[in-house]
């Protein structure tokens, strides 16, 4: 049987409108493997969002599948969390009542007392405790996205979705909650598939980050390696690690200048969409994964 990893974008397509319009992405290959952190990175409108309702199964692509753990996504499932901008919390619940209904709804057999205590090693995990009784309206943004954050983790979930999940935070609450996610997902090994605007986000957060060119007919140009290993990224200190201007600097020329002319990219040098390159900046380029047979399901093409 062949290698795949635990989430396997297989020649992704999502066109919009009437028929004969022009896709928003087109030919989407990458994967991301059990315990890995993903981040996708491109510009507004090529797609992003639309790959991660995708992935959680909350719309159909027009072309090709996702497959997690070998079978094709045809719909949610409490396998795949996702935490959005905006928290998307019950207004009427406390912390613990949002959290417990995500853990009631993931084991029904579960008695209160077994909910409750789950879901508080959560609100503890988030540095919540104390807070368990308050509703959304008494929090600040910060403590709603924790809020967000426990009750994905909650469930336990093969893999977390999120989509710019800091951005609407101040600099130093979105600075805590980034070490707090690295922290957490290092501990949990959770694998993770993030769309984020910021690159030092991707460089701290991602073991791989999946560059996506502009839309329409959007690709994925390349797949950057983080050549810092997670115990090695500080966000205080990011900026002194050996390889993190090698990073920073291939990923602010991609989104600079690459991502609008890489047709003229892939004229000079060609492309296979099934195997985009593996980055290591600053190292040398590695070869790309082995290509994927896709699973017949005869119900897409
Ligand atoms: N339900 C929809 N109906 C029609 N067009 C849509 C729909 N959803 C998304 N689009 C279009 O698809 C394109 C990609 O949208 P998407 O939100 O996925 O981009 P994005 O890369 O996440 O953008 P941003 O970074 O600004 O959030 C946009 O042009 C958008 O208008």
């Amino acid at each position: 049987m062949e290698n795949r990893p635990l989430i396997s974008v297989e020649g992704l397509a999502r066109c919009f409108g009437e028929t004969g319009q022009p896709a928003v992405f087109e030919d989407i290959w990458f994967g991301v493997d059990k315990g890995e952190f993903c981040c996708l990175i491109g510009h507004s409108g090529c797609g992003k969002t639309t790959i991660l309702n995708v992935l959680a199964g909350l719309d159909s692509p027009s072309g090709g599948a996702v497959i997690v753990d070998n079978r094709e996504i045809d719909g949610p499932s409490l396998d795949r969390a996702v935490i959005f901008q905006g928290h998307a919390l019950l207004p009427w619940m406390t912390v613990m009542g949002n959290i417990a209904f995500a853990v009631s709804s993931r084991w029904p057999k579960w008695d209160r007392a077994k909910v409750q205590e789950h879901a508080r090693k959560f609100i503890e995990l988030v540095g919540l405790a104390g807070a368990e009784s308050k509703r959304p309206a008494q929090l600040s943004g910060g403590m709603k996205q924790r809020v967000g954050i426990a009750r994905a983790l909650s469930i336990q979930p093969k893999m977390l979705l999120m989509d710019e999940p800091f951005s609407a935070l101040d600099a130093l609450t979105r600075g805590m909650l980034q070490d707090e996610v690295l922290r957490i997902c290092a501990d949990t090994q959770q694998t993770v598939f993030m769309i984020t605007h910021d690159v030092d986000e991707a460089i701290l957060l991602a073991d791989k980050i999946v560059l996506m060119t502009n839309g329409p007919g959007a690709r994925i140009a390349e797949i950057v390696v983080n050549t810092m290993p997670k115990n090695e990224r500080h966000r205080n200190d990011l900026h002194r690690h050996p390889q993190y201007y090698a990073i920073r600097n291939h990923l602010v020329e991609f989104l600079v200048n690459r991502s609008k002319a890489f047709d003229k990219e892939i004229a000079e040098h060609g492309f296979d969409p099934r195997r985009p390159k593996l980055v290591k900046p600053g190292l040398s380029a590695v070869n790309p994964p082995a290509e994927i047979v896709p699973l017949t399901t005869g119900r897409r093409q």
